[in-house]
């Protein structure tokens, strides 16, 4: 049971099961996609009282995201397969609501549609680009030109899927392509790809350090790196000089024993907390565990699939839903554990469930 549990039934009602699944489904044996929520349930939070503060507003600071929501859309794929409107419904809800939306590579929209949406709901509404390196630099840069041109105001640039993750589901649903009438719209009359038509995305173990230098001396737009989990890749990001790093196992559809993110993530603050923006994603449900993360150093997190369980149960409607409900359960959370500020959010507040007054 979680702050969403009725948008998922809902949406589990209305979509074909094979969506359903592709959305709800980890690799392998979802140890993964198990932990990430469950190593949030592991974890308590330890309340001050009679604080006198007056009630929270939290808002952070983001690479080209100023006075941000602390939770920002996490970028997923295939918007239009949930709803007739897609990418454009979450772009409008999202920028609605003040919260960054990190737009995916693999949108059923082009990147400039998605931004042009969530500006007429907004003027000064954020939209980051999420990309995937591609083996032929000449495709990256024409996607980051897309991306610039559009007005997305950062590049999240995500390094955890050197070959795609064994959704095990998929493959026993045989759901391998989008169906007929849809398109992955950024990838369209791209070099190498089919005149009039879409490329594919591609991954390669191929894709270094290297890489992300030649993309980063093609564009001015702060870069972010989505999927370190190692505190050594942490460092190697810092000496990169990227704008920031997202801890993430990407929602456990990716390397299935990797750790969850909340469970690493004490150790990127101790390795590289202070010198650049630390975000996270996987598993985030409720107001607590927001706190939690931002108690163990996060500036802000990210959500996924409940966008998507928002968006097929009613559209825009539904995912300004979701981002209400988990914005007001975030005060109310701040407010239970007498959080007056960024100042009170510290690694202290937080303690293993079951704890026994050991510690
Ligand atoms: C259906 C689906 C599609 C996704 N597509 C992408 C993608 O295109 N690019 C990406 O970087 N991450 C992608 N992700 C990973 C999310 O950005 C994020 O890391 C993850 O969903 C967070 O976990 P949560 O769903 O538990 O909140 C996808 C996740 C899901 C569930
Ligand atoms: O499904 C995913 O998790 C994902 O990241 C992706 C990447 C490329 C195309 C479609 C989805």
């Amino acid at each position: 049971m979680n702050l969403f549990a009725d948008l998922h039934d809902r949406a589990k009602e209305l979509l074909e099961p094979a969506i359903h699944d592709y959305y709800a489904g980890g690799a392998a044996d979802e140890f993964a996609l198990a932990d990430n929520e469950n190593s949030f349930a592991r974890l308590a939070l330890l309340p001050r009282m009679l604080r006198g503060g007056p009630p929270p507003e939290p808002r952070v600071d983001l690479p080209g995201a100023p006075g941000a929501a602390p939770v920002l859309v996490a970028p997923t794929a295939f918007h239009r397969l949930a709803h007739p409107e897609g990418e454009l419904a979450t772009a409008r809800a999202a920028a609605a609501t003040g919260t960054v939306l990190i737009s995916s590579m693999a949108a059923t929209t082009a990147v400039d549609e998605v931004v042009a949406a969530a500006r007429e709901v907004r003027s000064d509404a954020a939209v980051w680009f999420q990309l995937y390196l591609q083996p032929d630099p000449e495709v990256t840069a024409r996607l980051v030109e897309r991306a610039e041109s559009a007005g997305c105001t950062a590049l999240v640039v995500t390094v955890d899927s050197p070959v795609f993750g064994d959704h095990v589901r998929d493959r026993r649903n045989g759901f391998h392509d989008l169906p007929p009438g849809y398109e992955a719209a950024n990838m369209r009359d791209l070099p190498g790809g089919p005149p009039g038509g879409t490329r594919d995305i591609e991954m390669s173990p191929e894709i270094s350090w290297r890489h992300l230098e030649v993309l980063r001396a093609t564009t001015a737009l702060p870069v972010l790196l989505k999927g370190i989990l190692h505190p050594d890749d942490a460092h190697l990001a810092v000496a990169q000089g990227v704008d920031g790093i997202i801890v993430s196992n990407h929602g456990g559809r990716q390397l299935d024993a990797a750790p969850a993110p909340i469970d690493v993530l004490p150790r990127i603050t101790r390795a590289i907390g202070g010198t650049l923006p630390l975000l996270l994603d996987g598993g985030v449900r409720r107001g607590t565990d927001v706190v939690t993360a931002l108690a163990l150093g996060a500036e802000a997190v990210g959500i996924g699939r409940p966008v998507l369980w928002g968006l097929a149960a009613d559209g825009e409607k539904g995912v300004r839903e979701v981002l209400d409900r988990i914005g007001a359960d975030v005060v109310r959370a701040m407010a239970l554990c007498g959080v007056r500020g960024p100042d009170d959010l510290t690694a202290n507040l937080v303690v293993p469930r079951g704890f026994g007054g050991l510690r």
